[in-house]
């Protein structure tokens, strides 16, 4: 039976006196890359942020690698998940290096040691911004910041990796580049899962897409790629179209 990192089960979740997120039911299998999608608004963030903890629940129950998510605290969770929030700006000039090392300070506390530094030099590299490591982070551009992000999440070698939105910023060379490495990493053991807006890009890569509507994540019988389900979703009329023995929608005309 498929293994489950993240269970949620009737969750609800209001700000203030507005409800978001009513009766969520949705597990994410380990060791797979999931992709979640729907429109902006439609709770994809606040879903994130209740998983990474920084939005605590009252209602319902969230359960990470079988453990409750808000009975768990901050030195538990470090190697369990990493979480890459939509929006994250710094103000103070920190180099790339340390911004990255700051992804290891659950472990380190305020002395890196050898290995911690090694796993920076290691995650620059693989995300191929060697040449960014001694740049103030605040004068990197949007998709440069993103990869530094991106590999502050990865020095953390959490069993769970959330994002929401990695390809936000990035060119096209880099949205492949980012999507093939995340499915990489699921297929080296670690649970991805990961807010997108490009229903294609989620389907050439992930292994599971779950779309959110009407403040849930839709139940459905019908496959992704099917264009009743993403009307539904979006409320455009798809065409879909076979590129090998790839699926592919676009908006109708
Ligand atoms: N801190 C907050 N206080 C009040 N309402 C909020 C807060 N954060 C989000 N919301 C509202 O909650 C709803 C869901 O927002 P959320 O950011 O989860 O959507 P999303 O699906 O991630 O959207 P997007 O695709 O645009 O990023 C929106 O109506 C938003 O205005």
């Amino acid at each position: 039976m498929t293994k489950q990192a993240i269970e949620v089960r009737d969750l609800s979740f209001s700000y203030g006196n507005t409800s978001i997120l009513e009766e969520v039911n949705v597990s994410f299998p380990e060791g797979k890359f999931s992709v979640v999608l729907g429109r902006n608004g439609s709770g994809k963030s606040t879903l994130f942020n209740i998983l990474s903890g920084m939005a605590t629940y009252r209602q319902g129950s969230v359960k990470l690698m079988g453990r409750e998510r808000k009975e768990l605290s901050f030195a538990d969770c470090a190697p369990l998940m990493g979480f890459l929030p939509q929006f994250h700006k710094s103000v103070f000039p920190f180099q790339v290096r340390d911004v990255v090392l700051t992804g290891r300070a659950a472990f380190s506390s305020f002395s890196p040691k050898k290995a911690d530094l090694e796993k920076v030099e290691q995650a620059i590299e693989e995300l191929e911004i060697t040449h960014l490591l001694n740049r103030p982070y605040t004068e990197l551009s949007g998709g440069e910041q993103q990869l530094v992000m991106i590999a502050r999440v990865l020095v953390q070698n959490p069993s769970i990796i959330l994002l929401d939105e990695p390809t936000n910023h990035l060119d096209v060379y880099y949205q492949t580049f980012v999507l093939e490495k995340l499915r990489k990493l699921s297929q080296d053991k670690f649970t991805v899962i990961a807010i997108m807006h490009d229903p294609n890009l989620a389907f050439l890569y992930a292994d599971h897409c779950f779309f959110m509507k009407n403040k849930t994540v839709v139940k459905t019988n019908l496959s992704n790629h099917d264009s009743e389900l993403l009307h539904y979703v979006y409320n455009v009329q798809f065409t879909a179209v076979q590129v090998k023995d790839k699926t592919i929608v676009v908006p109708t005309l």
